[in-house]
């Protein structure tokens, strides 16, 4: 049986552009042979549909690779006069290790100091998506945030601090369940110890 057939909707494939039916199909195929590789009956009633959905789901978290971050960022992009920071914390990251291909989970905090130009603020977090749902190092996932808004944006100085948990060291390897890896990258204004502290002060304050 081809499993697109399972869900065969035409309008759906179109609206969505990161899902690719061909690809699907074929991810399918791989993860029927997972199943069965991994000792599972693949044709037992519970499992006749879930290489299809795994195929969907793998898709949907990596769909950052159908998604150009800089064009996200200039489809929003307005002239104003304000040169304060502008800080948008608290985004939540899905992204993938890409040495297990397992999730870390947690949090991107990022802000920039406008020069000339601002952005839509969903923008920002528009941009973190994009960049998290590929197969990346929480490092590389920092510095791809940071070079994105500082190259589009030409702003006075951009911060990125993102904390998270990686199911690689909790659900398996080292099981420590309560680490949390923080990683940071500045540009321009923020490389001064003074813009630095006032960020992270204001991303520490608790708002809820
Ligand atoms: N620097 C960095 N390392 C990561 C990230 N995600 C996972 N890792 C690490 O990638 C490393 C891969 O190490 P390997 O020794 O090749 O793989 P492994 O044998 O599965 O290692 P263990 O996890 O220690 O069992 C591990 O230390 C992981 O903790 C990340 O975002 N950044
Ligand atoms: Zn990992």
């Amino acid at each position: 049986m081809k499993y697109t057939e399972l869900d065969d909707n035409e309008e759906f494939y179109r609206k969505v552009e990161y899902y690719n039916k061909a690809r699907i199909e074929k991810l399918s195929y791989h993860y029927k042979e997972i199943l069965t590789l991994l000792g599972e009956d693949p044709e037992r009633e519970g499992l006749v549909k879930t290489p299809y959905r795994v195929a969907k789901a793998m898709q949907f978290m990596t769909k950052g690779y159908t998604e150009n971050p800089e064009e996200i960022l200039r489809s929003a992009l307005f002239k104003e006069d304000y040169r304060q920071m502008v800080i948008v914390k608290d985004i939540e990251i899905y992204s993938l290790c890409e040495h297990h291909m397992l999730p870390f989970i947690g949090h991107a905090h990022v802000a920039y100091i406008p020069n000339g130009y601002i952005t839509g603020l969903s923008k920002i977090a528009r941009v973190v998506e994009a960049f998290s749902r590929r197969l990346q190092v929480q490092e590389r996932l920092t510095n791809d945030i940071k070079n994105c808004i500082q190259n589009t944006l030409n702003p006075l100085g951009v911060a990125v601090v993102i904390e998270a948990q990686h199911m690689c060291m909790m659900m398996r390897g080292v099981q420590k369940q309560n680490s949390v890896t923080t990683t940071s990258d500045f540009s321009g204004a923020f490389e001064k110890l003074a813009t630095r502290e006032e960020f992270i002060r204001l991303i520490s304050n608790k708002f809820h």
